[in-house]
């Protein structure tokens, strides 16, 4: 009797063991508090309008609930595309998943550190693409041995050097793309458990497109979860086997790429 009730519980687990969570996101609202919003000029409307406005609240800041009683669960393996309209929530919800950014309620778990890359991640100007290299490598916890090991690759991988010996001038001069790449790069030489991408795709060349997006199948094998917020249907078609819709902070759909792509398409008309 014992082995026969122990069997399903092996198969549940296995079943457990197949599918790993990464990130759960649990009703999760995320508010900005804007400061010094609420003032306007000192007109006879906007005075009137703040003490009729007024309930005990301070007028002078105001909240933006940017993401809004959102649900899911991610697992090892996966690349899930978030989509929506600007100021839908994509990026916010990206950042605090990367823990920058505080919710108002709800819950985040997430298994490991996750790696936010973006557009904007901060490398510094001044210094050499070189220095950023290895600078950036030490933020992400590789050793100074890892990340000469990996260096040429990373560079290689840039493209930064195919027309000059761009890597050791100063990155501001460098063009957008150029300085995007780079950031990728680096970004992408280490292996993570969830790496958090916003729009990095968008600002490279076709040619880097394609091998970012190879390189992000290959962090997807090596058992990461990767998730991608773009405005380029065919990124995510090409990346992401899941995908996430929000809309004003709510969100709409959540399942395969070609279904919810198909619905997005339908509903802005591309
Ligand atoms: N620092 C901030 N302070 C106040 N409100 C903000 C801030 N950043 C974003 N918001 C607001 O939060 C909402 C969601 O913005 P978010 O940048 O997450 O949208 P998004 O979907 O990434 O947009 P896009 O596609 O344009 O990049 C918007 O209403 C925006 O105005």
């Amino acid at each position: 009797m014992a082995v026969a009730e122990q069997q399903p519980l092996a198969e549940g687990t296995r079943t457990a063991q197949a599918r790993v969570p990464t990130v759960i996101v649990d009703d999760v609202h995320i508010v900005y508090k804007v400061y010094g919003a609420g003032t306007g000029k000192g007109n006879a409307a906007t005075a009137l309008a703040r003490l009729v406005l007024r309930r005990g609240g301070n007028p002078n800041v105001r909240r933006v609930h940017a993401v809004r009683g959102v649900t899911f669960t991610a697992y090892r393996g996966e690349a899930i595309g978030i989509i929506g309209s600007n100021g839908s929530g994509k990026s916010t919800l990206l950042r605090s998943i990367a823990g920058l950014l505080p919710v108002e309620s709800g819950r985040i778990y997430t298994d490991g550190q996750p790696s936010l890359l973006g557009v904007n991640a901060a490398l510094m100007n001044d210094l050499t693409g070189a220095t950023n290299v290895l600078l950036g490598g030490l933020a992400m916890g590789m050793s100074q041995e890892e990340i000469q090991q990996r260096y040429q690759g990373i560079v290689d991988f840039s493209g930064i050097n195919d027309k000059g010996d761009f890597i050791s001038l100063p990155m501001r001069t460098y063009s957008s793309g150029m300085a995007a790449r780079l950031r990728f790069s680096i970004a992408a030489a280490k292996n993570h458990d969830v790496l958090l991408i916003d729009e990095a795709l968008a600002t490279g060349d076709r040619q880097f497109q394609k091998r970012s997006e190879a390189r992000i199948r290959e962090l997807r094998k090596e058992a990461g979860t990767v998730f991608l917020v773009s405005h380029s249907n065919s990124a995510i078609r090409d990346t992401c086997d899941r995908v996430v819709w929000l809309e004003k902070g709510e969100l709409l759909m959540d399942g395969p790429t070609e279904e919810v792509l198909t619905a997005y398409e339908a509903h802005t008309g591309k």
